[in-house]
């Protein structure tokens, strides 16, 4: 589904992407994990086109996309959910997410404009793919009410939702799960398991190893814009490179620690990743 060859970036001569070579089968969810500054949102921006890359390429299933823009890479079916999005406020819920299926309207200004029979027709199928979008995530009920009048795990899945309804085939989530906690934390964890568990291919940015373990197949390991390792979840958590990247030379990544979403490092018996893996 996607192949990414030798991708380099830098900003001002320092590399926040070098050399990375990255293959995601279709219907994996891959988890991508490394400390802050690693490289991972960088990562996310050369896949979803909105960053330009100063070498290497971007394969979205065996088309080259190296030089689209993100709208192009939209069209192919690449969908990302930010780190730290918003919703739009003054929006229901629904509102939010049916800007996600807009992207794909047909009827121009001017049909939206004088309300045509095709554009009301249009807006209605929207509507209704927003409201399976918002049963997707779990917020169907919710659909009515003022956006930003959700707990923020709500508003999370309703970005979620906002990102399905675009019908991607590549999802990019970028630490989705942080700054939640506790059954919000869990809810957001059940939510992405159903979405693997229909095949939809993913990728994964999280602090919180204990979230990333319980809900990727693989996982790619970056440090200073490198790929450090690549593998299991468990094949990772035991490697001592990534341990010593993520939290120096004496420590472990094994069930006894990790990094949570807040960069802190907790037991894993803390709140946030107990909860991940629990749900
Ligand atoms: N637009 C930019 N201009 C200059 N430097 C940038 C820019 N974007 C990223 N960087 C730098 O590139 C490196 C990688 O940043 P990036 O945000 O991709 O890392 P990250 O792994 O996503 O970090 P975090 O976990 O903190 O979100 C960092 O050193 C960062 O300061």
């Amino acid at each position: 589904m996607l192949s990414v060859r030798g991708l380099s970036r830098s900003f001002g001569g320092v590399f926040a992407v070098r050399e990375v070579d990255l293959t995601v089968p279709a219907g994996q969810t891959r988890g991508l994990i490394g400390p802050n500054g690693a490289g991972k949102s960088t990562l996310f921006n050369l896949v979803a086109g909105l960053l330009r890359a100063d070498a290497g390429r971007v394969d979205l299933d065996g088309t080259e996309v190296t030089r689209l823009p993100a709208h192009r890479r939209a069209a192919h079916g690449v969908a990302i959910v930010f780190q730290g999005a918003r919703v739009f406020p003054g929006l229901t819920t629904v509102e939010n997410v049916m800007v996600g299926a807009h992207t794909q309207a047909r009827h121009g200004f001017l049909g939206a404009a004088l309300r045509s029979r095709r554009c009301r027709r249009e807006e209605r199928t929207i509507r209704d793919d927003a409201l399976a979008a918002l049963d997707r995530v779990g917020l169907a009920e919710w659909a009515d009410v003022p956006a930003e009048s959700l707990p923020l795990g709500q508003q999370r899945r309703a970005q979620l939702a906002r990102a399905l309804c675009a019908q991607p085939r590549l999802l990019l989530l970028d630490e989705p799960g942080a700054g939640l906690r506790g059954a919000e934390r869990a809810a957001l964890a059940g939510v992405i398991d159903g979405l693997r568990a229909e095949g939809l291919t993913m990728m994964l940015v999280e602090h919180d190893v204990g979230f990333v373990s319980r809900l990727a197949d693989r996982v790619t390991v970056l440090d200073l814009g490198a790929v450090i390792a690549d593998g299991t979840p468990d094949e990772v958590r035991r490697d001592p490179a990534v341990v010593t990247a993520y939290l120096g030379p004496d420590a472990t990544l094994g069930p006894a620690a990790a990094r949570d979403s807040d960069g802190t490092t907790a037991p894993a018996d803390a709140e946030g990743d107990d909860d991940a893996r629990g749900a």
